[in-house]
Parts: structure tokens; C-alpha cells; sequence
């Protein structure tokens, strides 16, 4: 993980491409959108769940709390009137009315009570059904078409595991708040509106010789000045929704870097990385802090519009209806009145001036996710460009140009980029048939892992075409299998689910892996990726490409860290019990050789001082030293 470019002097409130980005350096750099407000694009981030399967109990929980809110708006409403009756009661010194209001009182706060209750609690349950179906819905795009490996190879979006639980959560919560607010601000505006016009009546003035009248003037006051602080609170806070994204970015770049040195306790431990590591969560840091500042700074400033607004809010009123009551037009009452009636109407109208602090960080969450969706796309359109258009096609036949093989022809691999993409390969073609093992060398970086992607459909950088029979299991085997926490055995069967195979055959098959030590822990729980030694880890990734029968098995170094004599007796076993099995392995080490019938060379083709360009092409099987 990047960390984040620091901010120059004068703060560009957004941030700015990741100096990591590959991609960042070639081509026009795309629109900054982060900092925007997008209502309409974020209006189509919320919509498909109240069109989705889950609408009905979304509609259904969504009126039930609308209705709960009506509720204790009334509830208001009778606590206001209870408040006259009770005081009367209290200066007429009727104790018979003060007993009977206090009763009343306990009626009243009994039903605030249960209904404040209610509504934070069904708003919560419908909170979290919407994240539910929310992170549903992108962890299905997520994990679907690799969209998790591409989005990282082509640094498409940075910390999306923040996006996926905090943004998603954020876009839930605070739309839920915010529309839940207004929605209260409508109501209490319909209620004060018609009392604050028939209270303040027509504003009558001569103009150019004519009489002009305008009905409710202070209604018309109420809107202009609402509208004023509305425009100046946006002018002054906008800024702060791009701040908002960085901030979030930032912080989940510390966490990952916190978690990183986690992840590789045992190697920061043994390099002594200690310092270097400090340094780096401290830069990671700054960033925060650095961020932080402008926050605070922008904040001051919405801060200072947001109380200056609220504080003439007060005598605004007062000051516009002055001229009536010094003209003995109104009385101090109906003055103080109409000021009252002003607060909650122009209170109702500011719903966006107080929620904007909430506003821009709900905004800042749906433009991350509006960001990864992109990136999302992206990935899907690199995977649905699988046929060819625009990458490496990977196209599964029902029959392939050899029978039952899997074959590449004109191939050229190349490195990502955003515009340009440079070649890696000359063209080339290659034919792996049913049964027959082939081993692939050359150089380290020329391309090796490389074409395994290409093979697997995880890399559409490049050109040509592969063609892979359709009902052909293809295993891949990378230096370092991923190895999941939790049981041995579910580990082992991975990534077929839990339970594929009993005990007895995975224990059977650990004694044949040379891994008996185990054998007595499969139902033991671990991060095993941690545990095991990487020969371990080669050992246990044999075992699970034995339980998996793939037709096609492709080893990448996958046994790097397994001594001569354990690496020939996993060969034989993958020999004995995958006879029908393709073997295809890039291997450094020639005693790998004698496993294989076939050879596929990467010979550089580059002159010195050219950027490396390489052919494969068949070769003679080198000699074991
Ligand atoms: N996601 C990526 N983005 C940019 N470049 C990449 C990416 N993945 C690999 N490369 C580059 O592609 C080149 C080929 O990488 P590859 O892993 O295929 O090499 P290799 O032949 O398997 O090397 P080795 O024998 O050392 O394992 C390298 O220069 C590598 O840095």
C-alpha cells in the first residue's frame, strides 16, 4: 500500500494522484471528482436497494420509522400544549388540574419514551439491513471475475476493505439520518409556515408611484435568508468534502501500514526493522495530521458561518418586523411571535446549513464509492474483454485446434500501463497437450509467472489468443500457495468448501506428503500461512493440488523451498496419482527437468541497453548438474 503524496502549500483540498500509481505518469490525468458534489450519481449508489428483492421489508421498516418520527413530532407538539395547561393550572392554583396535567404528563413522556425507543431501534434494524444488502452486492462484484486482483494490479482504488465496511456503512447510516432530518424539517415547516404568514402579513411599500404589497413577507424573509446561508455555507465547506476523502484515505492507509507490520512481524523482527519501520508509520502519520489541519482550518471557517448564521438568526426577525410593530401595526406579543414562528420556519429551511458537517462527510463516503465503482468497472470490462478486443482473449472451446489441449497463439505478454503498454514477449505460440509435462525457464523477470496469468485469465495485458478446453480443470500453483486460517483440514481442501474430505484420506495423503507431523492436527485451528515453513507450505499445496485432479496443473516455483530429494518424491507422487494430469512448472533448478518431456525457453532477444524483450521457444531439456 501507497502511502499518500503530502499536501503542498496552499492545500489542494483533494488529493492528488498516488505517486505508486503506475498509471499516474502516462496519460492525461483523469477529472478530480473526489472532492465534487454528486448528488445525482450518489442518488443512483442508493436506489438499488429500495428496487431491490429486499424492498418490500425496506419500504415497509422505512415507514414505520417515517411514521415514528411523525409520531414524536407530535409528541412535540402535545408536550407544548400540555406546557399552557400545566401553567394556567399552576397561576389559577388549581390543584385538582395540576394533579390531573401531572397525570397527563406521565401519559405524554411514557409515549416519548416508547416511541424514541421504537425509532432508534427500527431505524438501526433498517440501518443494518440496507448495509447487508449493501455489502452483499459488492462483495458479489468484488470477488466475482478476480475484480479483487485486478483492482490492486492496476491500483485502481486505494484501501478498498475500508470502502467495503466503513464507506458502505456510512452511506447507509447517514442517509438514513439525514433524509429522516429533512423529512422532520419539511413537516415542521408545513406546521409553522401558514401561523408565520397570517401572522406577519403583507409588506406594503410604494414603488415608482405604485403600491406594492407582498403577502407573508416574512415567510419570503425567511427563504432569502435561509437560501443566503445555504449558498455561503456550500462556498465555505466544500472544500471540506474533498478533505473528507483524504482524511478517510489517510487513516486507512495507517491501518494497513499498522497491519502490514503485523502481517510480517517475523521478517521486520529479523532485518532489525524497527526504525525504518517507526519512520514509516510516522510519515503515514503525518499524513493524517497534515490532513487534519486543513480540516481544522476549513471547519473554522464553516464553523464561524454556521454560528454567525445562527446567532443573527435571533434578532433577524425582530428586525425585519420593527417597522410594523414601531408603527403600532402589530403588538409586542404577536412580535415576539412572529419571531418564534421565523425560528422554527427559517430552523426548517436550514436543515442544510446545520447538517452540512454530516453532509459532506456522507458525500466524501459516496464519492470513495463512486471511485471504486469506476475501479470496479474497469475491472469488469477487463474481464468481460477476455474475448480478445482489447487484451489477451482467454476463450474456452468446446474443442480446441489439438484435441483436449490447451494452446496460445501469436501471444505477445506485456506490462500493465494506462495508455502504452510495453511488450514483454515477441509473439509467440505454445500447445500443452493432455498428460505431457512441460517446463518453462529463463531469466528472472522475463515473463514466466507472467504467461501462468496470462493461462489463468488474470492478465489481459498483451496480445493473442488462448484457447482452453471448456470442461478442463486448470490448477494453479504459485511459490507461496495461499494458505486460509482456520482448520487444517478445511486449509487442505481449499478452495473447495470444508468437509470435501474426511479425515482419514487427509491424513493418509499428509504421511504421502511427507507431513505426518500434522496428521493429528487437521481439525486444529491456526493461521497455518503463518505457521508452516514455506517447504511446509509447498508440501501442503501438493497435497491439495492431489485432491483437487485438476486436468492442467501449473507449478511456478512451487517447489523453491524443498530440498533435492523431498522435491523429486513430491514430483513422483504428483506423477503417480495425476498420471492423465498436464504438468506444466517453471522451475530455476535443472533437477526439476528430469520430471518434464518438453521444454519452453525464454531467450532474451533485446540488444544492450534496450528495455528487455524475450521469445519463448522450444528448447532441449537442460541436464541435471
Ligand atoms: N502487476 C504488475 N505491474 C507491473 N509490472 C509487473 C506486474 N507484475 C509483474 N510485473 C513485471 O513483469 C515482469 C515479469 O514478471 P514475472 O513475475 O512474470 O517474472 P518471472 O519471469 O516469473 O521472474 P522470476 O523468475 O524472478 O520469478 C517483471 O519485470 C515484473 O516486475
Amino acid at each position: 500500500m501507497a502511502n499518500v503524496a503530502p499536501l503542498p502549500r496552499g492545500c489542494p483540498p483533494c488529493p492528488s494522484p498516488r505517486p505508486d500509481d503506475p498509471a499516474a505518469d502516462t496519460g492525461p490525468a483523469p477529472r478530480d471528482i473526489r472532492g465534487q458534489l454528486r448528488l445525482g450519481a450518489t442518488w443512483r449508489l442508493l436506489k438499488p436497494y429500495w428496487v431491490s428483492d429486499d424492498r418490500k421489508a425496506a419500504l415497509g421498516l422505512l415507514a414505520l420509522v417515517v411514521g415514528l418520527n411523525l409520531a414524536l413530532v407530535a409528541a412535540n407538539v402535545w408536550l407544548t400544549n400540555w406546557n399552557r395547561v400545566f401553567y394556567n393550572a399552576l397561576e389559577a392554583r388549581d390543584f385538582a388540574a395540576f394533579k390531573l396535567q401531572l397525570a397527563h404528563f406521565c401519559a405524554i413522556a411514557a409515549a416519548f419514551i416508547v416511541i424514541a425507543i421504537m425509532k432508534q431501534f427500527y431505524t438501526m434494524m433498517l440501518e443494518m439491513r440496507w448495509r447487508t444488502w449493501l455489502t452483499g452486492e459488492w462483495l458479489q462484484r468484488w470477488t466475482s471475475g478476480q475484480a479483487y486482483y485486478r483492482v490492486e494490479q492496476s491500483h485502481g482504488a486505494d484501501n478498498p476493505d475500508q470502502r467495503l465496511a466503513e464507506d458502505l456503512r456510512t452511506l447507509a447510516s447517514t442517509s438514513l439520518t439525514l433524509s429522516l432530518g429533512l423529512l422532520n424539517s419539511v413537516v415542521t415547516l408545513l406546521s409553522f409556515v401558514t401561523l408565520l404568514w397570517t401572522l406577519s402579513g403583507p409588506l406594503v411599500f410604494a414603488l415608482g408611484g405604485r403600491t406594492v404589497a407582498i403577502p407573508g413577507y416574512m415567510v419570503w424573509f425567511a427563504v432569502l435568508y435561509a437560501v443566503a446561508g445555504s449558498w455561503l455555507t456550500h462556498r465555505i465547506g466544500k472544500p471540506l468534502i474533498g478533505l473528507s476523502f483524504r482524511q478517510e484515505q489517510t487513516e486507512a492507509d495507517f491501518r494497513y501500514a499498522l497491519m502490514r507490520l503485523r502481517e510480517n512481524a517475523e521478517g521486520i523482527a529479523l532485518y532489525g526493522g524497527e526504525p525504518a519501520e517507526r519512520a514509516g508509520l510516522r510519515a503515514s502519520f503525518d499524513h493524517i495530521r497534515e490532513n487534519w489541519r486543513w480540516l481544522m482550518i476549513y471547519t473554522r471557517r464553516l464553523v464561524f458561518v454556521n454560528s454567525g448564521y445562527g446567532q443573527v438568526a435571533i434578532v433577524f426577525p425582530l428586525i425585519v418586523a420593527a417597522p410594523h410593530y414601531f408603527s403600532g401595526a402589530i403588538t409586542l406579543g404577536v412580535l415576539m411571535q412572529i419571531a418564534s414562528a421565523f425560528g422554527q420556519v427559517q430552523g426548517a429551511l436550514s436543515w442544510f446549513v446545520d447538517g452540512y458537517a454530516s453532509l459532506v462527510g456522507w458525500q466524501a463516503a459516496a464519492n470513495r464509492l463512486l471511485d471504486f465503482q469506476s475501479a470496479l468497472g474497469a475491472a469488469e470490462a477487463e474481464h468481460a474483454a477476455r474475448d480478445g478486443l482489447r487484451g489477451i482473449a482467454l476463450l474456452e472451446r468446446d474443442r480446441t485446434p489439438a484435441p483436449g489441449a490447451i494452446t496460445a497463439a501469436g501471444l505477445v505478454l506485456a506490462l500493465p500501463g494506462r495508455n502504452e503498454r510495453r511488450p514483454l514477449t515477441e509473439p509467440f505460440s505454445m500447445t500443452v497437450r493432455p498428460g505431457e509435462r512441460l517446463l518453462v525457464t529463463g531469466p528472472s523477470g522475463a515473463g514466466k509467472s507472467v504467461l501462468f496469468r496470462a493461462m489463468a485469465g488474470i492478465w489481459p495485458y498483451g496480445r493473442g489468443a488462448i484457447e482452453r478446453p471448456a470442461d478442463a480443470r486448470t490448477l494453479f500453483l504459485p511459490q507461496r500457495s495461499y494458505v486460509p486460517s482456520g482448520t487444517l483440514a478445511a486449509a487442505l481442501d481449499y478452495p473447495s468448501p470444508p468437509g470435501t474430505h474426511d479425515d482419514a484420506t487427509l491424513a493418509a495423503l499428509l504421511r504421502d506428503c511427507r507431513l505426518e507431523r500434522l496428521a493429528g492436527q487437521l481439525q486444529r485451528r491456526d493461521n497455518w500461512g503463518m505457521r508452516l515453513s514455506p517447504g511446509e507450505q509447498q508440501r501442503l499445496a501438493f497435497a491439495r493440488a492431489i485432491l483437487q485432479r485438476p486436468d492442467f496443473l501449473f507449478l511456478d516455483e512451487a517447489t523453491s523451498a524443498l530440498d533435492e530429494e523431498t522435491e523429486a518424491a513430491m514430483y513422483a507422487l504428483l506423477v503417480e496419482r495425476l498420471p492423465r494430469a498436464a504438468i506444466v512448472s517453471i522451475a530455476h533448478r535443472s533437477t526439476v527437468a528430469r520430471w518434464h518431456d518438453r521444454h519452453l525457453r525464454y531467450r532474451p532477444v533485446h540488444a544492450a541497453g534496450e528495455e528487455p524483450r524475450y521469445l519463448p521457444a522450444p528448447a532441449a531439456l537442460p541436464h541435471p548438474v
